[in-house]
């Protein structure tokens, strides 16, 4: 019998997108396509993220850590309605069989005023960030992730005009989606894990996402892992420095009717070392309406999901994870067979 090989998700070159080669701009839109749908992962290089700013946003994210527990409480997320500023160690437990999992988050988002028409208006994501007045250098905290978000929400819609490429769809058709989209960074800070608990304890348990992309900033610890449904194994995604990880959400699988895979990872942090990681989870505007898209569409059952708001699928799919919701999701029956696997 042919071994079944464990691969990791493929690296793919940015580049082609900035440039005006339409060879190039075929390949690169061929390359993420077979990516989407075989891994549902790829890590991308030559974006046009500065590695100094990747640098900022790291090293500002190990000295807001390093503060003492009681000043980082200070900020917790929960002092409020909106889902910003830090959560403890432990606070999740994503394969509901460990300790929590082992990371800390700092939870940053566009940086609304209360005044915003839809941080009045409660939509999902919405509303002002929390910064820390304890840190060392307060101004070029918050400026640094304020320039950070900017930079990943435009990288996120020229990715997204890609994968427009990729479904043949018209030029433009993302753009209402991509319009005052919702989009959250998270700052994660994972302690190295006593290596006799390898076995059961998680950094982060094996989970999908809820939105359309995420783009993942990790340091050069180690530890991310894709599920590959082929080998029924772990693949480690190995970190390359400066590149993002890129992986798709359960609500791009939704939209493009199960064709693109939103594919389960986790992180054990078995390095000894500290980790940091830096995702940037882009969900849309939430007032656009998720639906089949038309080149996605079988011929012969048509849709398999009904339309649904980016809020009321957001705002439903973390009330699944928080435990407020009876209702099953696609994808939470794979996800408790491999956790219950592993
Ligand atoms: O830290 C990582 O590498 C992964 C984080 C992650 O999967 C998440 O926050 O959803
Ligand atoms: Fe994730």
């Amino acid at each position: 019998m042919a071994e079944i090989r464990s691969e990791e998700p493929p690296v793919i070159d940015f580049g082609p997108f900035y440039s005006s080669d339409p060879i190039a701009q075929k390949k690169l839109t061929s390359e993420i396509q077979e990516a989407c749908e075989k891994f549902g992962f790829f890590q991308l290089v030559n974006h046009n993220i500065p590695v100094a700013l990747q640098k900022s946003v790291i090293a500002q994210s190990e000295a807001f850590f390093k503060l003492p527990l009681a000043t980082k409480e200070k900020y917790h997320k929960d002092l409020d309605g909106f889902n910003r500023g830090y959560e403890p160690l432990r606070a999740q437990n994503f394969e509901k069989r460990t300790r929590g999992d082992l990371k800390e988050g700092f939870y940053l988002g566009k940086n609304l005023s209360l005044d915003d028409p839809f941080v009045i208006a409660k939509r999902f994501g919405q509303g002002p960030n929390k910064y820390p007045a304890e840190i060392e250098d307060p101004k070029s905290f918050q400026s640094t992730m304020e320039e950070y978000h900017e930079s990943m929400t435009e990288l996120a819609i020229d990715l997204l005009t890609v994968i427009e490429w990729t479904l043949g769809l018209e030029e433009g058709y993302f753009s209402s989606f991509c319009e005052k989209p919702v989009a959250a960074l998270r700052l994660l800070h994972y302690p190295p894990q006593d290596p006799a608990t390898a076995e059961t304890e998680r950094g982060i348990g094996a989970h999908t996402d809820f939105g359309a992309v995420t783009m993942l900033l990790q340091d050069e610890t180690g530890g991310l892992q894709v599920w590959n449904d082929a080998s029924k194994g772990w693949v480690d995604v190995t970190p390359r420095s400066g590149a993002y990880v890129v992986n798709l959400g359960n609500m791009m699988m939704r939209w493009t009717n199960d064709r693109y895979l939103s594919n389960l990872h986790r992180v054990i942090n078995r390095s000894g070392k500290e980790r940091f990681s830096v995702p940037f989870f882009f969900s849309g505007n939430p007032d656009y309406v998720v639906e089949c898209l038309p080149r996605c569409m079988d011929p012969v059952e048509g849709a398999k999901y009904p339309p649904i708001t980016v809020h009321d699928w957001m705002t439903g799919r973390f009330a699944d994870t928080y435990g407020s919701s009876k209702e099953g999701v696609m994808g939470d029956l794979r996800q408790n067979a491999v956790a219950e696997s592993t």
